[in-house]
């Protein structure tokens, strides 16, 4: 029989097979309601939201009961529901690839097909293999002839004898591929040659050999993956999360992974991958999202403030310093300090009149002996002011006050104070001591909430004295700043604290400081962290999630060749991240080859860069980028329009990528009446399908069919450090690049060797 036909029967076997098996869950469906429907009601209501960011982000946050949720939800959520999700999945695509298998010392070749999960018709029978089983490694390492794969008991050896993909529509087989590599450039470049669309796509049937190592690794404390624009980092890395989800099932929930990304658009984009795979989404946010939610009284920063202030001179090499691991370690040893002396509070005030003073709340605070931690230390104070307002409540029940309310109560006041069981009074006097205790302990609560919640330490205080303190703990000099410039920065940030405002350099440290008050041991559920753009975090940030997550594991994503906030500290990192992680348990991969952008628009891409670190092509053809040098802004709208129109027609949807917001709104004034475009302003909105106008910084870690750099004109990109910022934008394209500038074109760009594009 042919291959085609015998595939094809066999296809058929298994689709009636998961049919059975969907009649089958049907029925264990119906049979489980029946008795879930007498067991609980209470669990309807919990419903594990997961598509806002509100929901998930509470979800990170208090994790402890957010766990509870997930498993209660696990028990709820029957595995016949899932069973039937996995099966309607099953039958649209069955599996993708057939590998077939001797292992060592076995006579018998097996053919393990491999598919989106497992599937058998009894328990030793597997018709499909999940992709990420251990066997289906083989699938993507490796070629024919004799192999080792990893197990959980070690490794294996086998051989195999056939590889073969399938591309499998409605039921039918549409195409048979033999290959002896390990995933065939055919099935890949058919992967690619694919149109863009708003939501990343999974990329399981075509994962590379290099991809699947990171994928696939547990045992790194810190994975650290460095690859340029379009090397499928992100890719890997939601693949690897569903791999983890998979290989820990029952020991690891979605809500144990957190993945910080470059902005919410980029959360938008990359939220289906995980569903598509069967697996929940993990918690996403930004870094900025994170500190929001943790500093909810100020208003931080934010990505275009940070992205358009350029700050220069001392004022920015302030703003380095406050980025790194000295000025973390200084701030620990500050930390310690307070252990001995200087802690800020508030006096404890109740109607108007200060009940507890500084002083008092100092003396407690540091009654307790040396050996005590910040965290005791506060601990123990909590529970000495929290004795002493209960002392307050019986002479309090005395004051005027509380007759005056006594006699004003109205009635409905009164019952409720009752309760719902009226009672006898044996005198006025019972009556009135009754009535007395409810006020004032009613009145005393917003205390004692205060006290549970610290704010009896004065947070703002505390932190301005400790970057008073800083000329002390660091030598400015060796940073050329000055005390004079150190001083004019503190006034800086203390009139923003005054607004309520915090700038983005003081904000990690901000937070840092009240934890080591707090002596909080951070989130310990957490086991994994994923940190996409890792370039644009400083050490100090690094250090602190490190803190925040003392449990899990580290992957970071980087291109340090894309590092537009940090630029000249990207380098390094790797110097820092080997301070903070047991080098020997770290481990860092590169990635070369680039899967986004055509052959043209990678050799273009690359040669921006002045070292071009290793980057290589995945072979496919396309036009060369256009540089279109027009006369005048009027000029290039028009070069604009003619371009949408050429791509609209091609079927590639377009990207109109600008320098700063304000570059965008120009854009999208002079566009908008004359083609359908949507301008993005924030990190919040929605990607749209259609031709989207954006500033590059929003544009991190998204990609586009087509893409017009607006205005890369000499005026706008100057300096040396926008080379990073001009890559960025550049490497987003898939297939089409054009670049426009009026009258004379950046440096940055002109400067690329003229054979590799085309002048307009
Ligand atoms: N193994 C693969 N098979 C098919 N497509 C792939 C593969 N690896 C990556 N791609 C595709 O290449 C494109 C770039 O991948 P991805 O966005 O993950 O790269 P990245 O390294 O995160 O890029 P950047 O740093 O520029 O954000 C995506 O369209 C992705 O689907």
């Amino acid at each position: 029989m042919e291959p085609y036909e015998a595939e094809q029967q066999r296809l058929d076997t298994v689709l009636e097979k998961i049919q059975d098996a969907k009649v089958q869950n049907d029925l264990d469906r119906k049979n489980a309601e029946q008795k879930q429907a007498d067991v609980e009601n209470g669990w309807n209501d919990v419903r594990f939201k997961s598509s806002t960011y509100g929901s998930l982000f509470e979800t990170a946050m208090s994790v402890r009961q957010q766990q509870q949720m997930l498993q209660e939800r696990e028990l709820a959520m029957n595995s016949v529901e899932h069973q039937a999700v996995v099966l309607d999945r099953l039958q649209a695509r069955p599996y993708f690839a057939r590998i077939d298998v001797q292992e060592a010392g076995s006579e018998t070749v097996e053919p393990i097909y491999i598919g989106l999960a497992s599937f058998s018709d009894s328990p030793d029978n597997f018709l499909v293999y999940d992709w990420r089983a251990p066997i289906s490694s083989i699938y993507y390492d490796a070629g024919l002839g004799n192999v080792t794969y990893e197990t959980p008991d070690g490794k294996q050896e086998a051989n195999v004898h056939l590889k073969r993909q399938f591309q499998i529509e409605d039921g039918t087989i549409v195409t048979i591929f033999d290959t002896d590599e390990a995933v065939g450039d055919q099935m890949l470049l058919n992967a690619l040659s694919g149109e863009s669309t708003t939501k990343m796509k999974s990329i399981v049937t075509t994962i590379q050999k290099e991809q699947n190592k990171i994928i696939r690794n547990t045992a790194a404390e810190l994975l650290f993956v460095q690859g340029a624009a379009g090397s499928g980092k992100t890719s890997a890395v939601l693949q690897r999360v569903a791999y983890l989800l998979y290989r820990y099932r029952g020991h690891l929930t979605s809500g144990q992974v957190v993945m910080f990304s470059p902005n919410q658009l980029f959360n938008d984009y990359i939220d289906q991958v995980l569903p598509e795979l069967g697996e929940q989404n993990m918690v996403q946010m930004t870094y900025y999202q994170y500190a929001s939610r943790r500093l909810p009284k100020l208003q931080l920063e934010t990505l275009q403030e940070r992205f358009e202030a350029q700050p220069a001179g001392a004022q920015k090499r302030i703003i380095d310093l406050k980025g790194t691991s000295v000025y973390f370690d200084a701030m620990q040893r500050y930390a310690d300090g307070l252990n001995k002396a200087d802690i800020k509070v508030r006096p404890i005030k109740f109607r108007g009149q200060e009940i507890i003073s500084k002083e008092k709340i100092v003396d407690i605070y540091y009654s307790f002996n040396e050996n005590y931690k910040l965290g005791n230390r506060l601990q123990g104070t909590k529970e000495r002011l929290m004795k002493m307002l209960q002392g307050r409540i019986g002479n309090e029940m005395q004051a005027d006050w509380v007759e005056a309310e006594i006699q004003n109560l109205t009635k409905e006041q009164y019952d409720t104070m009752l309760g719902d069981n009226p009672r006898e009074f044996k005198s006025d006097e019972e009556e009135t001591k009754y009535l007395a205790k409810i006020i004032v302990t009613n009145a005393l609560a917003p205390i004692a909430k205060g006290f549970n919640r610290n704010r009896f330490i004065n947070i703002n205080n505390q932190f301005i004295h400790f970057l008073r303190s800083v000329p002390k703990l660091v030598n400015l000099a060796a940073y050329d700043i000055t005390e004079a410039d150190w001083t004019k920065s503190v006034e800086y940030t203390v009139n923003k604290m005054k607004n309520g405002e915090l700038p983005m350099a003081d904000m990690t440290p901000f937070m840092l400081l009240f934890d080591l008050i707090k002596g909080s041991r951070g989130e310990r559920d957490i086991r994994f962290v994923f940190i996409d753009e890792i370039q644009d975090y400083t050490p100090f940030q690094l250090a602190f999630l490190k803190f925040s997550f003392p449990r899990a594991r580290f992957t970071m994503l980087g291109d340090l060749n894309q590092a537009i906030f940090t630029k000249e500290n990207a380098v390094s990192l790797q110097d820092e991240l080997s301070r903070l992680f047991d080098p020997e348990k770290s481990e860092y991969v590169q990635l070369t080859q680039t899967y986004r952008s055509t052959q043209q628009i990678t050799d273009y891409s690359k040669a921006i860069l002045i070292n071009g670190a290793q980057i290589d092509a995945f072979e496919r053809e396309g036009d060369k980028p256009v540089v279109k040098i027009l006369p005048s802004q009027d000029k290039m709208v028009e070069a604009t329009l003619m371009q949408l129109v050429a791509n609209d027609e091609a079927d590639e949807t377009t990207a109109i990528i600008t320098k700063t917001l304000a570059d965008a709104e120009v854009a999208y004034e002079a566009l908008r009446e004359r083609a359908d475009v949507t301008i993005i302003r924030t990190e919040n909105q929605r990607l749209v399908p259609g031709t989207i106008i954006v500033p590059a910084y929003l544009a991190k870690g998204l990609e586009f069919d087509a893409v017009i750099m607006w205005d890369a004109s000499e005026g706008v990109y100057h300096g040396d450090d926008e080379r990073q910022l001009v890559y960025t934008i550049a490497s987003r394209a898939m297939h089409q690049l054009t670049v426009l500038a009026v009258t004379s074109l950046t440096p940055l760009l002109a400067e690329v060797d003229e054979r590799l594009y085309e002048k307009g």
